[in-house]
């Protein structure tokens, strides 16, 4: 067998990269190469070849070891020319402005010491003066000198002696004519300047001199400038602390490497400064993964030497599961100093648009769209859900036109600060009244709901051309497409309500499916994430997703989406002084860690008020905000039952849910448009009805598929009538 190593190898790879480009999956090359005359060699065995030879497993080596020179650059990572905190301009004015405020306020902290230091100075200056007539006096009289000439005495060596003293005399003598001169020039100075010199230079000079003699009377422990800053002293990461943290770590596979003299990690890049922090990244051994390492963070972070809040470790979601980015923050993440929101004074926000609600670890802002999503923010108690909530609600807030909904389901009043200035339907507590008042709300939204489908989709196709409502949609008040924000905290008692509970699920699903579309927000918040206190509908159909601290696997991927945990996206790394931090996965990217933007209770009130002037001068102030009631809407507008009976003839017994749901479209498209043979089984549900296998026959087979039987909804609607009747 040849190999093609003459000068057609680079040939040869082009050849090999363009028929893969092609979509060819064996390229025949001798074929190739014969057509053309060249020197024939085969690199691919047939292995019903009559040869006998057997199949090469391993490919041979230019076309064979990976993708070739082209298709290596092609899929090279170029590294940025100019790092990213040159590009940002806010990023630099940030660190422009960090910088100034240091030395402002270094100087300020020393003008301001600057008697108590010069007083501390006078008081050691006859320490000073003392120590400098001594140490004149030792260099005069060659006093370092004297060990060398004692250790010749010592020696008993004569010459050497004899060399040394008359070193020592000249350089005596020297000393002594120097020093002389020294004093009589300083003392002809002092002099001149005390006869001479005006009032002011005479100070001068005394006062230098004090100080000087006063410095050099300082002692070691007791320094008489203390530092205005206290600088965080975060050494730098180099590979070796990496690499020894990697072997502290009890992962078998590094320990072997190491235990071999290899290092255990490939670094695939330098270690850079990377925001306030070091960069390190590279590839674990085979096998290993980065979930591995996020596993024991803590002992990670112990071998690093830093404190837990400073180490992250990350899985690169570009790359294979064993590529780790490992940040190490110079500063712990819960402590060190956040830029300011640029929304906390000032300004407002178009829904629409990205806006800034948290700092990722490096202190960059992260951003979040809150239209066309529904989302879900889990965490166990006191790790900053609420505020996280209540965050993303004065954002809402501050787009006059946005109609809030928020429900405060704790009852402590959280909310308060967005619902009393702004919205359109506030409550708070689980009581009967609040329940009942949200249970209103959520069925007049589903009415909403439908109403906007219809006028989408009766829009002409240049207004709304992708059938959703968009910025300039939502200013049109005649259409009524404004953005509406739902929020609800400890959304879990609405859902497990025993009486209500699978309406309120029912159409949160509605508006989690359909909502985002139509211009409506569902946030959700919840400090149980598990199916009943977020039933799977609306936690698999969220397209934002906050998970703080949990605990475990399961609540973890409840909020964060299946088998998050499993590719290393895990809340449950966080520390319980984590607050606020959290997991954020939307805006179309991967999970990131974000620090949450904390606004406390006076903070959110302010925000909260001018929301308030906003919407007051735009004319935009409607419902709880102004004080109005809700009109009531007691139950849904259709009535489920009679329609399906309507459009379930006698002679079928039996149904397809499919079916159902089709016929029911047809019948009232403004309502029905959209349902799913799901949909059919839960709003069925609240009326005792279940579901049941309908088999019919599709090509002389027996099909089983869901469906309704027709008795079953005629007699719920007696029962129905002859209760009615009855009351
Ligand atoms: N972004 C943040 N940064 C710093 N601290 C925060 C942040 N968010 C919240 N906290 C702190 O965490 C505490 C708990 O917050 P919060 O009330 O939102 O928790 P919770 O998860 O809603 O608790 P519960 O489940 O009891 O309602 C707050 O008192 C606040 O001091």
């Amino acid at each position: 067998m040849k190999h093609p190593e003459d000068d057609n190898e680079l040939f040869n790879r082009l050849e090999a990269e363009m028929a893969a480009d092609a979509g060819a999956a064996v390229v025949d090359l001798d074929k190739a190469r014969a057509a053309r005359d060249t020197t024939p060699t085969t690199t691919v065995v047939d292995p019903t070849e009559p040869e006998g030879e057997r199949p090469l497993v391993d490919l041979p080596t230019p076309v064979a070891t990976g993708p070739g020179y082209l298709g290596r650059l092609a899929g090279g990572k170029r590294r940025d020319v100019i790092p990213v905190w040159l590009r940002s301009t806010s990023e630099l004015r940030t660190a422009a402005a960090w910088v100034a405020r240091h030395y402002t306020h270094t100087v300020g902290y020393h003008a301001l010491r600057a008697p108590i230091y010069a007083a501390r100075l006078a008081l050691q200056s006859p320490a000073g003066t003392a120590r400098f007539i001594g140490g004149t006096m030792r260099w005069v009289s060659d006093r370092e000198g004297e060990p060398v000439r004692a250790a010749a005495v010592r020696r008993e060596d004569a010459a050497e002696y004899l060399r040394l003293s008359a070193q020592r005399d000249s350089r005596v003598k020297l000393r002594m004519m120097v020093a002389a001169l020294a004093m009589f020039v300083g003392l002809t100075v002092a002099l001149a300047i005390y006869v001479l010199a005006p009032g002011w230079v005479q100070a001068l000079s005394v006062g230098t001199v004090v100080l000087a003699l006063g410095a050099a009377g300082r002692k070691a422990d007791a320094p008489v400038i203390h530092r205005a800053v206290e600088l965080p002293k975060a050494s730098k990461l180099t590979s070796d602390i990496v690499l020894r943290a990697l072997g502290a770590l009890g992962i078998p596979a590094i320990n072997q490497a190491q235990g071999k003299g290899r290092d255990g990690f490939e670094f695939t890049a330098p270690i850079t400064r990377d925001g306030p922090g070091w960069r390190a990244q590279g590839n674990l051994p085979y096998g290993v993964t980065v979930t591995d390492v996020i596993e024991r963070r803590e002992r990670l972070a112990s071998g690093l030497r830093r404190p837990l809040g400073c180490v992250w470790p990350e899985p690169a979601s570009e790359e294979h599961p064993g590529h780790m980015v490992l940040w190490v923050g110079d500063q712990d993440l819960t402590k060190a100093k956040k830029p300011t929101w640029p929304l906390a004074k000032s300004g407002s926000v178009d829904l629409f648009k990205p806006v800034a609600y948290g700092t990722d670890q490096r202190g960059r802002w992260v951003d979040v769209t809150l239209m066309y999503i529904a989302g879900v923010i889990g965490a166990i108690p006191r790790m900053g859900k609420t505020f996280l909530l209540r965050l993303l609600l004065l954002i809402a807030a501050l787009d006059p036109r946005a109609e809030l909904h928020t429900y405060d389901m704790k009852g402590t009043g959280d909310l308060d600060p967005v619902g009393n200035a702004v919205s359109h339907r506030h409550a708070a507590g689980d009581d009967d009244e609040s329940i009942n008042y949200a249970l209103a709300d959520f069925r007049a939204l589903r009415e909403e709901l439908r109403r906007r489908t219809g006028v989408i989709r009766s829009l002409p196709r240049d207004i709304c051309p992708e059938n959703k409502v968009t910025s300039q949609l939502a200013d049109k008040r005649s259409l009524g497409l404004h953005p509406i924000v739902v929020g609800v905290d400890e959304c879990q008692v609405l859902f497990e309500h025993p009486e209500h509970g699978k309406e309120f699920e029912e159409i949160a699903t509605d508006l989690v499916k359909r909502g985002p579309a139509t211009g409506i927000v569902l946030l959700l918040a919840t400090q149980r994430p598990d199916a009943k206190s977020l039933p799977t509908g609306i936690s698999a159909n969220a397209g934002a997703r906050w998970c703080l601290k949990v605990m475990g696997q399961t609540e973890n991927d409840m909020v964060l989406g299946t088998s998050a945990y499993k590719r290393g996206v895990r809340a449950t790394m966080f520390a319980w002084g984590d607050k606020g931090i959290h997991y954020f996965v939307g805006e179309g990217s991967d999970a990131r860690i974000v620090s949450a933007v904390y606004v406390d209770a006076p903070g959110a009130e302010a925000i909260g008020a001018r929301a308030r002037s906003a919407r007051e001068k735009a004319g935009l102030l409607t419902g709880y905000a102004m004080g109005e009631a809700p009109e009531v809407v007691t139950g849904p507008a259709y009535d489920l039952l009679a329609d399906i009976l309507a459009v379930v003839p006698a002679a079928e017994a039996k149904v397809w849910s499919e079916t159902v749901v089709a016929r029911l479209a047809e019948l009232r498209p403004d309502v029905y448009d959209g349902w799913e043979p799901d949909a059919l089984t839960a709003a069925l549900k609240p009326h005792g009805i279940s579901t049941v296998q309908v088999g019919r026959r599709v090509d002389g087979k027996v099909v089983n598929r869901r469906g309704i039987t027709r008795a079953h909804i005629a007699d719920a609607i007696a029962q129905r009538d002859g209760k009615r009747d009855a009351g």
